[in-house]
């Protein structure tokens, strides 16, 4: 079973040493979608909403809602921003029965990165 929450965070950025309009300073309006793959535990959830969405708020949304990220991921491409929070959030939402298994990052509507937590 498969348990997914939605989150949103404004954030800028400007890739480095890029080719186009990305070098320039810009924002998104950011999606992360996280799943954790489980079994359904106490209280029969895999875990609970209320305390992923605190977690993701405290240990991921207040550090990237309206701040500039490459002040702390030097090249904020998708890819890098889907590893660094994978690497953050994966062992605090690991329990008994529930482990992250996907973490998807849209920078519109239209491009985004899925991460399964290994490199290819
Ligand atoms: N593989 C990646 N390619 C690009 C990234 C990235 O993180 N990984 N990032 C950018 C830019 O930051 C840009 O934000 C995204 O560009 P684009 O999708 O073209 O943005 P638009 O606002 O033009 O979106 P549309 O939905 O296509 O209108 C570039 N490439
Ligand atoms: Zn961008």
């Amino acid at each position: 079973m498969i348990l997914v929450k939605e989150f949103e965070f404004d954030a800028a950025h400007n890739l480095i040493n890029y080719h186009g309009k990305c070098e320039r300073l810009h924002g998104h309006t950011y999606k992360l979608v996280v799943k954790l793959e489980g079994i359904r535990g106490s209280e029969d959830m895999i875990y609970d909403f209320v305390d992923l969405k605190n977690l993701v708020k405290e240990h991921i949304l207040d550090e990237f809602d309206h701040h500039y990220i490459n002040e702390f991921i030097e090249q904020p491409t998708a890819e890098n921003i889907a590893v660094y929070i994978w690497n953050r959030l994966a062992p605090l939402v690991k329990t008994e029965n529930a482990h992250l298994c996907e973490i998807q990052v849209w920078e519109t509507k239209t491009s985004g990165i899925i991460y399964h937590g290994e490199e290819a």
